[in-house]
């Protein structure tokens, strides 16, 4: 079984490395391995923990094996191909020779990241998703509900965090008033209204809710009440949530998504999708299916067994710019195959 990786992510400042701390500290008996992305230092080195088994709670009698990993670019943010996946194609080796494996691995990237690019080197690599390598399990965004609002008006990577986030961590509810986090969670639902939003303060939260999502891997559609698109107006990034039964031809719907990430996001005034997710189901399997894209990567996997088959039923999640909510519905009805 490959290892998930939780990537954490959020804006400069948000918590991030206090919930990393707060992880390290809980006593859960995981073995994690955090990549702390040490973007700050000019070693250009990254520092890895790794808690081990075992562990009582107490700070003093846990083991942190401490190791130092120099990057080519000194930032696991970067989009070379190569540092990321070898960091952690390493760590697992380490590992294995060891004896030991882990649990999940944590990969806190900057404050000012995209991503996107880390979650597509990991997702689409495929030597890292072998035995015993390591899979994309989840991506959660650090939120500091006293700053968002400005954050999301300067600056791209804030918006682009909140966008790809499956987990949200609304996280300094300490210092705003309740009404204000009232606005600011209904502010994030509009960019993203998949994600699933957690109030914290110091990034306190359960660890169920972190870990072991799955959520990149397994499929996320239809977690929750899907906001109108309508009702979405801050921001330019948006979610559109689109549904049609009946069995599709798979080979239109590969058509018809595959102008949508590829030929369209280069078109003037297309859709510039950034995630996507769904579950559909296609003709001649009566297995319901995965799909997963970030960008212009994408891929379509056999989904977890249904409890309730009689409804076939396609969800489909964008997280993106320009969604046009009314031709993309028409886009996925026409995918549906005929008798
Ligand atoms: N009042 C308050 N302070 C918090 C909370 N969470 C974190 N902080 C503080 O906010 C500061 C920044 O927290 P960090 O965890 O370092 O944030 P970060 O996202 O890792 O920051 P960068 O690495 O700069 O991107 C620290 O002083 C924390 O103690 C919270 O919920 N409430």
């Amino acid at each position: 079984m490959p290892v998930g990786v939780c990537v954490i992510t959020g804006f400069l400042g948000s918590g991030k490395t206090t919930l990393v701390n707060y992880i390290l500290k809980a006593d859960h008996g995981y073995r994690i391995a955090v990549i702390l992305n040490d973007f700050g230092a000019e070693l250009g080195v990254e520092k890895m923990l790794v808690q081990q088994d075992g562990v009582d709670g107490d700070n003093a009698s846990r083991t942190l094996v401490e190791d130092w990993v120099e990057l080519n670019n000194g930032c696991v943010c970067c989009t070379v191909k190569g540092s990321l996946v070898q960091t952690i194609e390493g760590l697992l080796e380490k590992r294995k020779e060891m004896g030991e494996k882990f649990d999940f691995i944590l990969l806190e990237t900057t404050g000012l990241a995209d991503p996107g690019p880390v979650a597509r080197e990991l997702w689409v690599d495929d030597e890292l998703v072998e035995e015993d390598g390591a899979v994309l399990d989840s991506i959660v965004t650090l939120v500091d509900a006293s700053n968002i609002e400005k954050q999301i008006e300067e600056n791209k990577e804030a918006t682009l965090q909140v966008a790809y986030a499956d987990t949200i961590l609304l996280n300094k509810a300490d210092l705003v008033k309740a009404e204000d986090l009232e606005r600011v969670k209904a502010r994030i639902a509009a960019i993203n209204a998949e994600a699933e939003i957690v109030v914290t303060t110091r990034s306190s939260v359960d660890l169920g809710i972190v870990l072991n999502q799955g959520t990149v891997a397994g499929g996320g559609c239809g977690r929750k009440p899907y906001a109108p698109a309508s009702s979405v107006h801050n921001s330019d990034i948006r979610t559109v949530c689109i549904a049609t039964s009946g069995f599709l031809d798979g080979e239109s719907f590969q058509n018809w998504l595959e102008d949508l990430l590829w030929e369209r996001r280069n078109a003037e005034g297309g859709a510039d999708i950034l995630r996507a997710k769904g579950l559909v189901y296609t003709a001649g399997s009566d297995k319901r299916r995965v799909l997963q894209a970030v960008r212009e990567v994408y891929e379509i996997t056999d989904g977890p067994v249904e409890e309730n088959s009689d409804e076939v039923m396609n969800k489909l999640v964008f997280i993106g710019r320009n969604l046009d909510e009314d031709a993309l519905a028409v886009g996925l009805k026409s995918c549906v195959a005929r008798d």
